[in-house]
């Protein structure tokens, strides 16, 4: 029986393997959350995947939610302190954040929770992941150690941002590849912030869910498009050093990563207009397998030189992958990590669908910042798409056990 606690939690794949599991269960979760146990428990048929078991680590050098694989279900999160809140209200809502989300992670049921949302699934690889915004430092006093690369991002002509859904003190990402185990995270993290912070936006994603393709590969976004082909890859020699503030930066961001959020959505009534051939010549890439127009398959690398036979570029000027790449961008780079979200149709009928654009980098002045100012110049693609929210907040690193994230800014 003992080992169905643990520091004062449960995990609830174990809590369905035995019979045994219920009294301890009931024991410790009390009398809500007992009945959903007790009711759960009976002969466990074989896993239909092995979706629920993926288990990502919350403590470590750098937070999760980052370098791993995007989920297929995701929630952004922004809140503003509550007035009155200060450092210590941040950095007490910090620890008991941090602390439920090492719970969760693990597939484990946090003491006091009888909701009872996520009983029966594994950890579902869920990942949750907490970052700052320019104001939080105003508002706690910490103006003198907020990060140079905080400064606010530049306004593009492309954008047509709403303030309301944009920036916030806090910013929290969450991911999980089941939405019950995702919706269950959000529910406890809002419970647990109490009257410290008040929620400034949230919005919901989605992904490919693992498994739902014979064999892996890269995900698709809503225009169709394999996305994420050219992303820079944990096994990338410089992979650290464009995704993560260096280690001798000796700063309480070391082992961080800013994120740039933009909300971006998709023209998609225009783009379904376009021909096939113009879809690909707007990308660059092949829509079936996302080949780069220049030859070979989804990986071979892009050939921005290659001329065809009748004198014109491979890979059009304003080709989407030739204007974002880092080749045409003095090598500035990010690793994107997006979601796909809907959210039914605008008053014009219109989808109100695209991409939760986030793309992580050691420094947004050397990733996001000088691409997306080419982008707005001269990207084939601006054209069907509508930025219509945007944050920039600084992702301090990981922590270890007993600590908690951002602890070396609120305690340093
Ligand atoms: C500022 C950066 C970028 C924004 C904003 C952006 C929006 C955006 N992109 C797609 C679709 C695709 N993008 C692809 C590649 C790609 N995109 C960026 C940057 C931004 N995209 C980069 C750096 C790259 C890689 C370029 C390269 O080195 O080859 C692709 C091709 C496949 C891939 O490599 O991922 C697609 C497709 C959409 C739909 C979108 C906004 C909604
Ligand atoms: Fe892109």
């Amino acid at each position: 029986m003992a080992e169905q606690v643990q520091d004062d939690t449960i995990s609830r794949r174990r809590l369905l393997g035995t019979a045994g599991a219920v009294g301890a269960a009931g024991l410790v979760m009390g009398g809500g959350a007992g009945a959903f146990a007790a009711d759960a428990v009976r002969d466990e048929p074989a896993a239909l995947s092995g979706v629920g078991e993926t288990e990502r680590m919350f403590h470590g050098k750098h937070q999760a939610g980052i370098a791993d694989p995007a989920q297929a279900c995701g929630h952004l999160l922004a809140f503003d302190l509550a007035p009155g809140a200060d450092r210590k209200a941040a950095a007490a809502l910090l620890r008991r954040w941090s602390a439920t989300a090492a719970e969760l992670m693990a597939g484990e049921v946090p003491r006091g929770d009888d909701t009872g949302i996520a009983l029966d699934a594994g950890p579902s690889a869920l990942t949750v992941t907490f970052g700052f915004g320019r104001t939080f430092f105003d508002r706690t006093g910490l103006a003198a150690r907020r990060p140079v690369a905080l400064q606010p991002l530049p306004a593009f002509t492309g954008d047509a941002l709403d303030a309301k859904r944009s920036d916030g003190d806090l910013w929290v990402q969450i991911g999980a590849d089941d939405p019950l185990v995702a919706f269950h995270a959000v529910r406890l993290l809002r419970k647990q912030a109490g009257d410290a912070v008040r929620p400034r936006w949230q919005m919901t994603g989605f992904n490919r869910t693992p498994g739902a393709t014979a064999r892996p590969r890269t995900g698709r976004n809503l225009m169709g498009q394999i996305d994420g082909t050219n992303n820079p890859k944990p096994s990338d020699p410089d992979f650290a050093a464009r995704v993560f503030v260096p280690d001798d930066s000796g700063d309480w961001m070391a082992g961080g990563s800013y994120a740039v959020v933009r909300r971006i959505r998709m023209l998609l009534d225009s783009w379904d207009h376009l021909s096939l051939e113009r879809q690909e010549k707007v990308i660059g890439r092949r829509k079936s397998d996302g080949a780069p127009l220049s030859g070979g398959t989804e990986t071979t690398p892009v050939d921005l030189d290659k001329i065809r036979e009748d004198g014109s570029l491979a890979i059009a000027g304003d080709a989407h992958i030739r204007v974002a790449a880092p080749e045409s961008n003095r090598g500035a780079a990010m690793l994107r990590r997006a979601f796909s979200y809907q959210d039914g149709v605008l008053d014009d009928g219109a989808p109100d669908a695209g991409l939760l654009f986030v793309a992580w980098q050691a420094d947004p002045r050397k990733g996001f910042v000088p691409v997306q100012r080419k982008l707005d110049r001269g990207d084939g693609l601006s054209r069907f798409l509508r930025h219509e929210s945007s944050g920039l907040f600084a992702v301090p690193g990981g922590c270890a056990p007993g600590e908690y994230v951002g602890q070396r800014l609120l305690e340093g």
